[in-house]
């Protein structure tokens, strides 16, 4: 396992699986798009599961477990909620030498597991809200290339889905969830997304609408969806007959939220933070967050003044730990300090603090930041007070950067005629649009620069049409102008609109 040989802006794909495989954070397996996550990542999706979690257990959420399995009847029961999904479903068709009567798909999302018990569990009102959220894993047979984390045809991700007795009750839960998504990029992962609402086209076409937070990879200049939380309104309801009394005695459908997090927050997060070192964590999620490598020592130093250099680095450690900081020393004496640096730098860690014989003597230490190479020399009385606050002025410098760079690559445009040229500039267009399911159709088509597939081999042929990204909650300052023009048509703009190629 050495460093990186190609750098990101050049062999981006490359970049990619050296940083995932090197930092030892992902193994390759033996079936395409499955992959092993080894702990220096999967402790990633650990510390998203230990922000999440507690948030939505305050929200009165509860996590529980439904089967893997679904029968074939049970997910066809409704042919069009699952109408251009049905060759991606994994079946299982056979147990050891007999096949099975019914085929038995593998769950690709739990709709079709759940709600069945939510119609027999929900009688009146009384019952209502029911909010239940499982953290398992899903599988999806794409034939699309696949990408370790954004891609996989198994991944893990947590599932919420929710029944209510109003549709304002829903509304407000579909944007709360939203929020914690958006806290977990921006606030757990410093990755800046856009939270809006997806197009007609682009929302899931079993719900009533669909809120996202999109993300972005300038290496690409391409978008990526963060995670998605819809409105179901009462069509399951209706497909399930999941009714309710109301107070009038009338039975009457529920309403129903889903919203989904998955492990593809992993691979958004290695590629907007890493450089051409390897990875760079954030510190609220690095397993690591401080390594205090002892240096300066020589063939001159003595056996006593290197036993003196080891424990005052381990002193420092606890001094951390007592803290709360995820500190570690690298005491392996066969290997020098540079060689330490690099192998820190590779994986990641936050902070380095380099303490040698001078440092004693000062009862100081060097601090290295990772994410710019910054070195402070830091006081070791002070270190309790001192590293926490270091770190998290780290996350925030990461967040900022990353925002700073996201945004130089969203630009504002008005009409159609650079609006391709901007895409093969790796930028994202925000542009007044018109809404239109047809609209969006044509923009694709007039947008992909050539006939290739929809999916580039590598990232540097970006051949596929512009999307819809999502309708920004947040519109520029005094919304669409009176009478504006949709930017792709003639028609009246109704909203501005984020617009990309994307993952
Ligand atoms: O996105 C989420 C959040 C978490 C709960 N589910 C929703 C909707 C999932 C859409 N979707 C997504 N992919 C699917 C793939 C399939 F093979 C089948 Cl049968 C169905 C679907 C499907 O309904
Ligand atoms: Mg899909």
């Amino acid at each position: 396992l050495i460093g990186l040989t190609v750098k990101k802006n050049e062999d981006f794909p490359t970049w990619y699986s050296q940083v995932l495989l090197r930092t030892e954070m992902l193994e390759y397996y033996d079936i395409s798009g499955c992959y092993i996550i080894r702990p220096w990542a999967y402790n990633i999706w650990k510390r998203i599961q230990q922000f999440f979690g507690p948030e939505i257990e305050e929200l009165g959420v509860e996590d529980c477990y439904f089967p893997m399995f679904i029968p074939e009847k049970n997910l066809t029961k409704e042919k069009d909620h699952i109408e251009g999904f049905s060759p991606e479903v994994a079946w299982v068709t056979r147990a050891g030498q007999s096949d099975l009567a019914e085929p038995i798909a593998v769950r690709p999302t739990s709709e079709t597991v759940m709600y069945p018990y939510y119609a027999s569990w929900i009688r009146s009102h009384r019952d209502l809200p029911l909010r239940l959220n499982q953290w398992c894993n899903v599988v999806r047979w794409e034939f699309k290339h696949p990408q370790p984390f954004l891609r996989t045809r198994e991944f893990l991700w947590q599932e919420g889905h929710t029944a209510f007795a109003t549709k304002e009750e829903a509304d407000v839960e579909v944007r709360q969830i939203l929020e914690l998504y958006r806290r977990v990029y921006e606030e757990v992962l410093a990755v800046p997304v856009v939270p809006g609402r997806k197009s007609e086209k682009e929302k899931f076409a079993g719900g009533l609408y669909t809120t996202t937070v999109e993300g972005f990879i300038p290496t690409t200049g391409r978008a990526i969806q963060g995670a998605t939380s819809h409105c179901l309104g009462q069509n399951f309801s209706k497909m399930f007959k999941i009714l309710m009394e109301n107070d009038e005695g009338k039975r009457v459908n529920i309403w129903q939220n889903s919203w989904g997090l998955t492990t593809r927050t992993i691979g958004v997060m290695v590629m907007v933070h890493g450089d051409d070192k390897g990875l760079v964590l954030p510190p609220r999620v690095a397993s690591i967050q401080a390594i205090v490598i002892p240096v300066g020592i020589t063939a001159k130093t003595t056996e006593a003044e290197r036993n003196a250099l080891y424990a005052k680095a381990e002193e420092i450690v606890a001094t951390l730990k007592k803290t709360g900081v995820r500190a570690k020393s690298d005491n392996r004496d066969n290997y020098s300090p540079g060689y330490k640096y690099n192998h820190w730098e590779l994986r990641g860690v936050p902070l380095r603090l380099e303490v040698g014989p001078k440092d004693v003597a000062k009862n100081e230490t060097r601090s290295v930041r990772r994410d710019n190479g910054v070195a402070a020399q830091l006081s070791l009385a002070t270190l309790a007070e001192e590293v926490p606050a270091l770190l998290q002025r780290i996350q925030d410098d990461m967040y900022a950067k990353a925002k700073a760079e996201r945004d130089s690559r969203v630009v504002r445009l008005e009409s159609w005629d650079k609006f391709v040229e901007t895409l093969n500039n790796k930028c994202l267009v925000l542009a007044p649009w018109c809404e239109e399911v047809s609209c969006e159709e044509d923009v694709k088509e007039r947008s992909a620069n050539s006939a290739q597939g929809d999916e580039p081999v590598d990232d540097k042929a970006p051949s596929m049409g512009a999307k819809t990204l999502c309708i920004p909650f947040e519109q520029p300052a005094g919304g669409v102008k009176k009478g504006a023009k949709c930017f792709a048509c003639d028609r009246k703009a109704v909203s501005y609109t984020l617009w990309g190629r994307s993952y």
